[in-house]
């Protein structure tokens, strides 16, 4: 009997695996041995040629920690996908990531966004020229000189944040209240961030609550691109089906179904010249296609303000949950930083609610917001770029046109290179008289913002919202850890060193999607005698 006969004759389950295993052997053979990354150290999937390592772990919200596992054992480079290089030097950083110059593009990775909402926003677009012209556009919305207008859109949150604490406190026995901090500081932002790009908040401060699970909406769509951006090119409607399967009810839909009302009520207050009301939405609207001269239209405009959603509420809210996390548990600097912005409010710097231009003079309080950012950036997706035509040399190797190529401001972070013996340990005092050298050499590493000519641009609106509600929440209210045993918690804790903590030491957990997201952060909330 020939071979084709004695094949034929097996079950056709056998039959089946053995076709695919012809087809796919000379796959992974090639990736395996000939690929111009084989050799690289890193994860067995990626060298079989599968993006099963970064999308397993996206998937299951511990990429950060799984990323962070791989580069202690390989070193600095390390390939964590077929075509996919980690990296965590300084000198990686001022190459993919260098100012001035659009070299590395960002990579298919970002167009799964473009993929959920139909088009490219300032945040996903890939082209360097359109981004160019949506960035010059947008510029003005974002300008430093605006930033006075924006803050008195945020005033009412903060106002009304410190009523919610004040009425729960007043409500609770003995006057300690526990709160949620994670929940609050996520409704401030996202009001926020509501009166910036839509005119007006979402009410979850007036509310106290998210009746319309938006928020959960926000973050299985963060879930969703974590996953997504793995699997760009194989984005068929099928795999999109089981992506949202995978990442949750209700989708990101949630949040263009709260916008649309919003944007063409102010479109229509525009037309008939009704709107004096100056905040994001207005420049939005206004802003025109630089090469064109044309404006935007209804569409792009909602797209632009639900990017500035996506971008700018989980982030800042991770950082102010984070830096509540951080502080109750270092009694010192709490204690440092309690007495400077009380010194502040006594010589009557301060006023309720903090001004920005007051508050960004408070030297440790500038300190701990960056020594948040840096230990816990919010973002915790890997950045990628794509190297440029002609291939390029990082860190002392060569690699061909085309590689993606990232660096985890997480895992950079934490490197003794990048900051000393104690970089995995929150240390605001680091930031704090440092000459200039030391303090370049510190920011050369600072990728909570990114860098580059995608760096964020919502920086300062973001330091902006962080540096005006901290000194108010502070000056008013008396935050302490009350350890808690498992009962009590919703889930088993994960610090951000991504362990599973004791639940009774440690006030959070934390999760790894596109944002380092912070949860279950109860505090206990008194109110000081000012
Ligand atoms: C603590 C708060 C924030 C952090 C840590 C943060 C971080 C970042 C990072 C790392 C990037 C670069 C992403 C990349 O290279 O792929 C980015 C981009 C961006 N951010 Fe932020 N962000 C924050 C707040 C904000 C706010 C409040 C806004 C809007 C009001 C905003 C709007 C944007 C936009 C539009 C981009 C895309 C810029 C471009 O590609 O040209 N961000 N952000």
């Amino acid at each position: 009997m020939g071979i084709t006969q004695r094949l034929l004759q097996l079950p056709i389950s056998l039959q089946l695996v053995l076709v695919a295993s012809a087809i796919l052997l000379p796959y992974t053979l090639y990736h395996f041995f000939l690929h111009p990354l084989a050799g690289l150290p890193g994860p067995l999937s990626a060298k079989l040629g599968l993006p099963l390592f970064p999308f397993l772990h996206a998937y299951r919200r511990d990429y950060v920690w799984a990323l962070a596992q791989q580069h202690a054992r390989y070193g600095p480079i390390v390939r964590i996908a077929p075509n996919h290089v980690s990296f965590t030097s300084a000198r990686a950083v001022e190459k993919i990531y260098a100012h001035g110059s659009a070299k590395y593009l960002k990579t298919d990775f970002y167009k799964s966004f473009q993929v959920y909402w139909g088009r490219p926003s300032l945040f996903s677009d890939v082209d360097p020229h359109s981004h160019a012209d949506r960035r010059r556009a947008m510029a003005s919305a974002y300008a430093m000189s605006y930033l006075v207008k924006l803050e008195e859109c945020v005033e009412p949150c903060v106002d009304l944040l410190v009523e919610q604490f004040e009425r729960m406190v007043g409500e609770a026995e003995k006057s300690k209240a526990s709160i949620d901090m994670a929940k609050w500081m996520h409704f401030f932002a996202m009001d926020a961030v509501g009166e910036l790009a839509f005119g007006r908040g979402f009410e979850f401060l007036e509310k106290g609550s998210d009746p319309n699970n938006f928020l959960l909406g926000v973050s299985n769509l963060s879930h969703w691109g974590s996953m997504a951006g793995f699997l760009t090119p194989l984005l068929s409607r099928p795999a999109r089906v089981v992506l949202k399967w995978l990442s949750g009810e209700p989708g990101g839909e949630v949040v263009g179904v709260a916008t649309r009302a919003r944007i063409d009520a102010r479109y229509k207050a525009e037309a008939a010249g009704l709107v004096d009301r100056q905040d994001m939405l207005t420049k939005i609207i206004r802003a025109k296609h630089p090469s064109t001269g044309r404006q935007y239209d209804a569409n792009d405009s909602l797209r632009t303000a639900i990017s500035v959603v996506g971008a700018g509420s989980d982030t800042t809210s991770v950082a102010l949950s984070a830096f509540f996390g951080y502080l109750v548990r270092n009694g010192k600097v709490y204690e440092d930083l309690q007495r400077e912005i009380d010194e502040a409010f006594e010589r009557g710097d301060l006023s309720l609610p903090a001004k920005y231009s007051k508050g960004v003079q408070l030297e440790l309080l500038q300190a701990c917001i960056k020594e948040t950012l840096r230990l816990h950036p919010p973002i915790s997706m890997s950045l990628p770029r794509l190297v440029p035509h002609g291939g390029d040399v990082i860190d002392g190797r060569f690699f061909p046109a085309n590689t993606n190529v990232s660096v985890s401001s997480f895992v950079l972070h934490r490197t003794k290179e990048a900051f000393g013996d104690d970089a995995a340990e929150w240390n605001p005092y680091r930031w704090i008289g440092l000459d200039e050298q030391t303090r370049r050499e510190m920011e050369r590493v600072n990728l909570s913002f990114g860098a580059g000519n995608r760096q964020c641009i919502g920086k300062n609106i973001s330091l902006m919202e962080i540096t005006k509600v901290l000194p108010t929440l502070l000056y008013r209210f008396r935050f302490d850890f009350v350890p808690r045993d498992r009962s009590q918690r919703r889930r088993v804790p994960r610090d951000s060193n991504g362990s599973e903590a004791e639940p009774a030491t440690t006030p959070w957990r934390t999760n790894s999607t596109w944002f380092l997201d912070v949860e279950d952060l109860v505090l206990e909330v008194s109110q000081r005698e000012v």
